[in-house]
């Protein structure tokens, strides 16, 4: 389950530089969960004002569909910021479709804040990628208009002056307080990209990674990127059939007055329920999706 209760797939989320026409046309038909619309760092300086205007209009005017439409704004301490969200606003008001707004290098709750002020209802979303953010990440994940949360984990290692890994160990830290974030505060959250995108194996290992850490999705920034994703987050087919069958051994169960059934030599208790509920429900909501 997400922030709201819904099951809304996350599987895959695709950044797009907002001054590329041609990429923010292609996504109309892209097997994507989400879209990142990016006016921060997949957009050269000499371009930020054009891709505003640029990004503005498709939102206005593509059909998305189902694709949760999140707009990446540039931050408040850059010359762009204040005028991307001024921007951004007026274009909601004017029939742009936008499902929430992602902050970049959110280190404290006051960043949301402040933020928040000047688009009055719409959702945010974090970018998680400083070390300060790692360390406060909990009280960021508390605000109340923040609905998710993005691991930055190409400006963490930045910051960290960490080398990448394909096991991620030095990762590990920030990934996993983040997650603890998110998973208290009911927030969703969506794993970092994968830098060498023509490297299918490699994707694949760190998708299978973030899913079994409990990430909602991984960030992506090239359609080649999106079947890999899409199959590593999705309840597999033995999941299912496991969920099946627990749910109804357990109604079983308690019609016998028990509070456990045994599936496969494992026991079965109402925790577990929740959890098989929730494996269906997703796979539901995918299933409507037609991907
Ligand atoms: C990585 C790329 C620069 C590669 O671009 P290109 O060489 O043009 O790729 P292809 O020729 O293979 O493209 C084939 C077709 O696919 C379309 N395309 C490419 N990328 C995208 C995309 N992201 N979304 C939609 N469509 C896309 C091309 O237009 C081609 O279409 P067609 O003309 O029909 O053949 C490029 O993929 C790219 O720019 N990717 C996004 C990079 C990005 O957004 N970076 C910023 C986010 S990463 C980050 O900042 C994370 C975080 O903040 C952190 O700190 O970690
Ligand atoms: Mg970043």
């Amino acid at each position: 389950m997400t922030a709201h209760g819904t099951s809304r797939p996350y599987r895959s989320v695709l950044y797009i530089p907002g001054s590329k026409e041609r990429a923010l046309e292609k996504a109309t038909g892209l097997a994507c969960d989400a879209i990142i619309f990016d006016l921060e760092d997949a957009v050269a300086v000499d371009e930020k004002v054009n891709a505003r205007a640029i990004l503005a209009k498709a939102l206005k005017e593509a059909d998305y569909a189902a694709r949760a439409r999140i707009v990446r704004v540039n931050g408040l301490d850059t010359e762009w910021g204040r005028d991307d969200l001024r921007a951004f606003a007026a274009a909601i008001r004017e029939g742009a479709k936008v499902d929430a707004i992602l902050i970049p290098k959110v280190s404290r709750k006051s960043d949301l804040d402040a933020v928040a002020d000047l688009i009055p209802g719409v959702p945010l979303w974090a970018m998680m990628e400083t070390a300060l953010g790692m360390l406060n990440a909990a009280e960021i994940a508390s605000h109340p208009r923040l609905e998710g949360m993005v691991m930055g984990t190409n400006d963490l290692a930045k910051e960290l002056q960490s080398r990448f890994r394909a096991d991620r160990l030095p990762m590990m830290a920030g990934l996993g307080t983040c997650l603890l974030a998110a998973k208290a505060f009911g927030k969703i959250i969506v794993d970092g990209v994968y830098n060498a995108f023509k490297d299918e194996d490699g994707l694949k290992v760190e998708c299978d990674q973030g899913r079994d850490m409990g990430f909602d999705g991984k960030t992506l920034i090239h359609p080649a990127q999106l079947e890999i994703a899409n199959a590593a987050f999705a309840p597999s087919a033995a999941e299912i059939d496991l969920a099946q069958r627990q749910i109804a051994a357990f109604d079983e169960a308690e019609k016998a007055g028990l509070g456990v059934a045994v599936v496969d030599g494992k026991i079965v208790e109402n925790l577990h329920i929740v959890t098989a509920r929730q494996i269906l429900a997703k796979a539901e909501a995918i299933a409507a999706l037609g991907n």
